[in-house]
């Protein structure tokens, strides 16, 4: 049988997306692995489905490129807005589900705002900061992440032992503000098992600890590898609120998956 699947990409973190609201999709660990790897399959850091839902647009389901569900998507939630879109499902504007609960989105042309759920303020360890923003995270601040090895020091903290009741952390090297607000973030994404170009649970992990150590109030301009996106946040005493994520997100190919 064949899959119909769509390839989007939110500032590099590319995704395939099916359209599952028909329930034919096999939810099986290798065949997503296979239709993700980048040698043997169409390539991807993740495939979303698209699934119905009896209160809100629709809901999202993420496995990483290794073929396990994951914890929330932040560029893949970006990505499955514009697909939503594309398909004629919402307009400009959306609430809907994914594993962490209920997510408002707003759309125009490319450029999709998402609101993020943090489950509570950055907590520091001997590593960085840890913070859920969706997915698991640490935040390592550096002087320049470009001198950092993301492959070989990422995957060492990834498995470090005191984020196993997480499953493990996502970890993004972070750079002191480049400008006011602007700051430069590399990401060793869990379930890819290597960097990314961008991640926007991590961006925006990486940007609500800059608003920590760096005392900034306003939103966080969070440059990537694969572009630029915005971080949007609101401070009640010390807990964030209102956390968006803004940045492009686009349609790449559409085709179909042949699974014997
Ligand atoms: N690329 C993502 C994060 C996806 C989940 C992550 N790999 C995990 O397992 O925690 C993003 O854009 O947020």
């Amino acid at each position: 049988m064949d899959i119909k699947f769509y390839k989007y990409q939110g500032t590099g973190n590319d995704f395939i997306i099916v359209d599952n609201r028909d329930e034919t999709f096999k939810k099986e660990k290798d065949i997503i692995a296979n239709m993700c790897h980048r040698r043997f399959g169409v390539g991807a850091d993740g495939l979303i489905l698209l699934e119905n839902d009896d209160e809100v647009d629709f809901r999202m389901v993420y496995y990483n490129a290794d073929g396990h569900e994951s914890t929330m998507c932040g560029n893949g939630g970006r990505c499955i807005v514009a697909f939503a879109k594309m398909l004629g499902l919402i307009d400009k504007h959306t609430t809907f589900r994914a594993i962490d609960g209920l997510h408002k989105a707003w759309i125009i042309e490319d450029v999709v705002s998402l609101e993020l759920h943090v489950k509570a303020q950055p907590l520091r360890d001997t590593n960085g900061f840890f913070i859920h923003t969706g997915s698991p995270h640490l935040v390592v601040p550096v002087s320049d992440p470009e001198q950092i090895s993301v492959e070989s020091e990422g995957r060492t903290l990834r498995y470090d032992p005191c984020y196993q009741t997480t499953g493990g952390v996502n970890v993004n090297f972070m750079s002191a503000p480049i400008e006011n607000s602007k700051i430069y973030v590399r990401t060793y994404e869990r379930g890819v098992e290597a960097e990314t170009l961008s991640c926007g649970t991590g961006v925006t992990a990486a940007a609500l600890v800059a608003s920590e150590i760096y005392g900034i109030n306003e939103s966080v301009t969070v440059v990537t590898k694969g572009g630029t996106l915005r971080v949007g946040f609101s401070k009640k005493g010390s807990t964030f609120e209102h956390v968006s994520l803004t940045g492009e997100a686009k349609f790449v190919f559409e085709g179909k998956y042949w699974i014997m």
